[in-house]
């Protein structure tokens, strides 16, 4: 054995198969004073403490009857992007909203122009500090947008970073072309030469394997149901998996859209109707929920995650980590959110941070469970129980991160780690 882990108080195993819906997002696989193997980097072996004591291994991580959990999965982030947002927030306070700003060639439009401006370098340093932050806080896994370019250029200088970021670093990231994230200034009168220009962007980034996904922001004053139909489409038949951001402030139609499209993934559904939610809970499709965004907004409206479990949906967090709408990398404290405004239990919270955030970007069969033969993507906490990461808020509380087996994160290293 490479190495042990030792005198784990509660393992999340999250054993099973296939996305958890529903009903079963209730039950959370784990056991108690358990010990895991590891070899070549993947997990080999995993049984009890006492059992534990017959292996032999090269390295031991005694875990003091703590926490271990998969690696968490953040599948939804804007990650490469230059700039910050901060002169917004008196906007925000004077009550000027996310829509009105970006209307006036703010918002989402101020990051294109700083990143339009920035060279390759820039954007791979300041995403690999950002990157850095997430896997102090437990992440091994993370999707990663682009859509702050908006022109040839510049999106496939943010899906480079993203791929050579995935090359480089620890954590593997998942590269989606969000192209479609708003209507450039310069094409504001025909946004329909601006997608097919998009749309032409396809074959490069299919044949230089920049991006797996597609998405596109389908909201009032950005893209409609029916340019974002025609839009998707488009992409499928390139051979590309698709996501949305569907109903995040107003409530189009996006959620019945990615249903009817097949979307692997559709993201914030705040504004989702009864009739979305219903076809959702009988779809393939995973939910991601993005409290951060609704906390920052600040307009006090979730998402309806009670009624997309009840019904039997797979619901999965993410933070929407961006400059305007979540500047955080911090997806504990999404957890926290969730539990409080979304009203989930911590056992919805670990399946959605976990195994459903593991296939909303289609690593389903390799990450977000602890299981033999699967890769060992680990997270060892300082906390008792489970139930303790949701509850004890606004702090790190990661003691220990293994990424393909290897220690990535320990006490004390990098940026938000305890100490
Ligand atoms: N809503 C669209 N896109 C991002 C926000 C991006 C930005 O404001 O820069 C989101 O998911 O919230
Ligand atoms: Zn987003």
């Amino acid at each position: 054995m490479d190495t042990l882990i030792i005198r784990i108080g509660q393992l999340l195993t999250m054993e099973g198969d296939g996305p958890v819906k529903g009903e079963q997002m209730k039950t959370i696989p784990l056991m108690e004073h358990a010990a895991i193997g590891i070899k070549d980097g993947l997990v080999v072996w995993i049984g009890s403490n006492e059992e534990a004591k017959k292996i032999s291994a090269n390295h031991i991580i005694d875990a003091e009857g703590k926490l271990v959990t998969p690696g968490l999965v953040d599948p939804h982030t804007h990650l490469v992007f230059a700039g910050s947002r901060e002169h917004e927030l008196p906007l925000k306070q004077q009550g000027v909203s996310y829509l009105d700003i970006l209307k006036q060639g703010g918002g989402i439009l101020s990051t294109v122009r700083a990143t339009r401006a920035a060279s390759e370098k820039e954007l791979y340093e300041k995403a690999r500090v950002h990157l850095d932050r997430m896997l102090s806080y437990g992440v091994t896994t993370v999707e990663a947008k682009s859509g702050y370019g908006l022109d040839v250029e510049t999106e496939l200088k943010q899906l480079r970073v993203a791929k050579r970021l995935h090359e480089t670093h620890d954590v593997e990231v998942v590269s989606t072309f969000l192209g479609a994230h708003a209507i450039p200034t310069e094409h504001q009168d025909n946004p329909d030469s601006f997608l097919q220009q998009m749309v032409d962007l396809l074959d490069v980034i299919k044949q230089e394997q920049l991006a797996e996904f597609v998405d596109i922001f389908c909201e009032t004053g950005v893209f409609t149901v029916e340019q974002s139909r025609i839009f998707l489409q488009k992409a499928k038949e390139k051979g590309f998996a698709v996501k949305i951001h569907a109903d995040e402030i107003d409530p189009l139609g996006g959620t019945e859209l990615a249903i009817e499209v097949g979307a692997v993934s559709a993201d914030h559904l705040v504004g989702a109707s009864e009739t979305g939610i219903h076809q959702l809970a009988r779809s393939n499709t995973v939910a991601v929920l993005l409290p951060g965004t609704s906390f920052y907004l600040g307009k006090g409206k979730y998402a309806n995650a009670r009624d997309m479990i009840d019904e039997g949906a797979a619901v999965a967090l993410a933070t929407d980590f961006n400059p305007g709408s979540s500047p955080t990398e911090n997806l504990q404290f999404i957890m926290t959110l969730a539990a409080l405004y979304l009203r989930m239990t911590p056992e919805e919270i670990w399946h959605a941070v976990t195994v459903n955030a593991a296939y909303a970007v289609n690593r389903g069969q390799e990450s977000g469970r602890i299981m033999v033969g699967r890769k060992a993507d680990i997270v060892i906490w300082d906390a008792p129980n489970y139930m303790y990461i949701p509850y004890h808020y606004g702090i790190n509380h990661v003691r220990m991160v293994l990424k393909n087996g290897k220690v990535v994160r320990g006490r004390g290293e990098g940026d938000g780690s305890v100490s």
